[in-house]
């Protein structure tokens, strides 16, 4: 603890977890009961299976975790490793994270001084961590935390950021960790940039600490409204409104209950050159943090009147799973866009940034988002330039070793020591156990049992089990060149004419490979953080809560995912980029399946029509004829449209097609003669093709030239009897 008096061992039977008070895209969050003494702890049980990452990585940063003593980060107590998962045992904060408590009872977001109030604590806690060389990467609502007598912690801070990394640190400052990850729309899981800051998004460019800046500007912006600014967009979507609009901020008419003062703090922080950012020190010499009052006074009333958190965390979940069960799933054709799109645009890292904003600029926005290009912008925000230039300060390494308790930490070593931490006057925390404990003890009658360990622990296991059904692993290239066939078609529509450019490029952004790729981890169920987010009524959704991100969920990189709402997104996007059709190609469509096109059987009459209609009305040559000449072309333009589409499509993607949409099997390969098999399948392939069109063709024009015949002899009998 703080004050480094209390220790706790690392024996799992020493902890009685029981109820389940949060949960995020890595880990579970139980109060837990520390037997030896009974204090009330939290056990935070990271599923290790599902983080694919370094074990000394992890080590390292829950070594740093517990190295941590200042009154505003979350401190580990100790962590161990149990069966699959690593146990981190924190402080219980009795009131979870300020995004538990706006989606309980503040849908619209806290008053003012409650958030000048929580943006202070948490500035303090950066102020800290950034001196120390670290920087938190996920600063949000749903990571800070509350407790009954009003203290405010940051949390995760370390130990999951690192499970997505994979050891190199200096590449991890360019990758999407730290991504938030919560519930937008009620989906099961999507991670969104919301809170990232534009250079982290970027590739190449690189971050630092002030970062964390940006995500703490995001976060006021979070508390104010409610949610994160752009939360209703899909992850591409705001990454891509990071990156090229103008930064949000709090608007004059819409935030008119908000001071001159809190609207100007937002502003500095949402500066996107970050070398223009102010510091968190800078930052806590604002009048507005100056004037700040104490949380006791201002956030302690918030959770006043509510009930105890693992009762608000149930209903929450409950409530989240009824209104994912009203929903439904999307086309399988819709989750393979979604997932292409997503992997083309982003998870292959070295991603066009030209290309993507060609898209965004396709998609449609809403009226509530403006859409303003930065240089038009400053009317509804301010911006701040800050004459301050502070250069990344890189967090020093730490030998990687055992994971540690606390008790194995002499107060020297704690980093509180390394540095003057001038809110060392703040009240501890230390005694927020026992309060909890005591409230437990008459809470914990009402609720149905949750307390076995072994049930939470098989509970753990089934979900891990799950977890491993889905599609996990590290991203590799065939995952990312392996596009949709709903993408190539419309890839094709658009490249209409085929020119060879196009097809071309389009062919070689299939063929980028990624470069960072994290590992692709899909966590089995939705982030805690989530629960804030607004309800959206359109999207998929399995009924079950545990299975929603399943049902939803098309890829995670470290934190960041895409669900099929990124389908809205691709939805919006009109294939009107392809110049209208002539009328003589208006009686072609697209097929559900790519790459198989048709006529439109309403416009063009099929064999069987002209069979039937023939036998039926004896219809003269004269009608029949132009059918047959149209059949002939049609069955000229297929062929035609067959042979370019095959020659358009590269050997791999020619596989995975017709192992798709079953009309041409699978090509077999060969590695002896460098394809030379594969090509002359396709011929071979291609010809049957024709000749099957070609008898088609035969068989058709036999059965008209016997009713012409057939239809010539009635008129010549019907002029006989006039
Ligand atoms: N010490 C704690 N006391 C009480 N509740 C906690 C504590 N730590 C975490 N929680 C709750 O559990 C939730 C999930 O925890 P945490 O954010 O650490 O998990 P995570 O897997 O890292 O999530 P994410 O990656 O989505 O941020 C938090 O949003 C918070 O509501």
């Amino acid at each position: 603890m703080g004050g480094g008096q209390k220790t706790y061992t690392t024996n799992p039977d020493d902890y009685k977890l029981l109820e389940e008070v949060g949960y995020g895209a890595s880990a579970t969050v139980y109060r837990a009961i520390y037997l030896p003494n009974n204090d009330v702890v939290a056990v935070k049980c990271l599923d290790l299976d599902r983080c694919n990452s370094n074990l000394d990585d992890i080590r390292r940063e829950a070594q740093t975790m517990s190295l941590i003593d200042h009154p505003n980060v979350i401190r580990a107590f100790c962590s161990f490793v149990v069966n699959q998962n690593l146990w981190v045992v924190m402080p219980f904060m009795a009131e979870g994270s300020c995004l538990h408590l706006m989606k309980t009872a503040y849908p619209d977001g806290f008053e003012e001084s409650a958030i000048g109030s929580i943006l202070k604590e948490t500035l303090k806690a950066l102020e800290y961590l950034h001196r120390h060389g670290h920087i938190h990467r996920d600063v949000k609502a749903g990571n800070i935390l509350l407790d009954t007598n009003g203290v405010i912690k940051l949390g995760d801070f370390g130990v999951s950021a690192c499970m997505f990394d994979r050891g190199d640190r200096q590449r991890s400052r360019n990758t999407f960790v730290g991504t938030p990850c919560w519930l937008v729309h009620g989906q099961a899981i999507i991670s969104s940039p919301l809170l990232m800051a534009p250079e982290v998004l970027q590739p190449g460019s690189g971050y630092d600490f002030k970062a964390d800046i940006w995500s703490l500007g995001i976060t006021a912006l979070e508390l104010a409204h409610g949610h994160a600014p752009f939360s209703k967009y899909p992850p591409m979507k705001v990454l891509l409104m990071t990156i090229q609009n103008a930064p949000p901020g709090l608007d004059y008419d819409r935030d008119k209950r908000f001071s001159k003062s809190f609207k100007e703090v937002v502003a500095m922080c949402l500066v996107k050159d970050q070398t223009k950012r102010p510091t968190a020190e800078k930052l806590l010499k604002h009048s507005f943090f100056k004037q700040a009052k104490p949380p006791e006074l201002s956030v302690k009333k918030l959770f006043a009147e509510l009930p105890p958190l693992w009762n608000r965390v149930k209903a929450l979940q409950l409530k989240d799973a009824a209104q994912l069960a009203l929903k439904k799933m999307p086309s399988a054709e819709q989750e393979a866009i979604s997932q292409s799109e997503y992997q083309r645009g982003v998870s292959a890292w070295n991603f066009d940034i030209e290309d993507l904003k060609f898209k965004a600029s396709l998609v449609q926005d809403d009226d509530e988002i403006q859409d303003i290009r930065e240089e038009d912008v400053n009317s509804t925000s301010f911006v701040y330039n800050d004459a301050s230039n502070s250069k990344a300060t890189i967090g020093k390494p730490y030998s990687a070793s055992e994971i540690v308790c606390s008790d194995e930490v002499a107060p020297s070593e704690s980093l509180s020591n390394t540095g003057d931490t001038p809110e060392s006057n703040l009240p501890e925390s230390d005694n927020k156990g026992n309060i909890a404990l005591e409230r437990s003890r008459t809470k914990t009658e009402q609720l149905p049992s949750t307390s076995d360990k072994d049930a939470v622990q098989a509970k753990s296991r089934i979900l891990t089990g799950r977890s491993r059904q889905t599609q996990s692993g590290p991203l590799v290239a065939g995952v990312v060149l392996n596009h949709s066939k709903s993408e190539r078609t419309r890839n094709l529509e658009r490249c209409e004419n085929e020119s060879s450019h196009a097809v071309d490029k389009m062919h070689h952004q299939v063929r980028r490979a990624p470069s960072f790729s994290g590992p692709l981890n899909l966590p089995n169920r939705a982030s805690g953080n989530s629960l804030s987010a607004p309800i959206k009524p359109s999207g998929g959704y399995r009924d079950s809560l545990e299975d929603k991100s399943k049902a939803n969920l098309v890829q995670i990189k470290g934190r960041f995912s895409v669900t099929s709402e990124d389908l809205d997104l691709v939805k919006d996007i009109p294939l009107c980029t392809a110049p209208r059709r002539s009328p003589q190609e208006s009686s072609l469509r697209k097929s559900a399946s790519v790459g198989d096109w048709i006529f439109d059987s309403k416009q063009m009459p099929t064999p069987k029509d002209i069979n039937s209609s023939s036998v039926h009305s004896n219809l003269p040559a004269s009608v029949l004829m132009p059918h047959l000449q149209n059949l002939f072309q049609q069955t000229s333009v297929q062929q035609d449209l067959i042979l370019n589409l095959l020659n358009s499509l590269q050997p791999a993607e020619v596989a995975s097609e017709a192992s798709q949409n079953g009309k041409l099997p699978p090509l077999p390969r060969s590695s002896e003669n460098n394809g030379a098999v594969e090509v002359s399948d396709r011929e071979r392939l291609l010809l049957t093709k024709v000749s099957e069109l070609q008898s088609r063709l035969t068989i058709l024009t036999e059965e008209l030239t016997t009713e012409n015949i057939g239809g010539a002899g009635n008129q010549e009998s019907w002029s006989h009897a006039q």
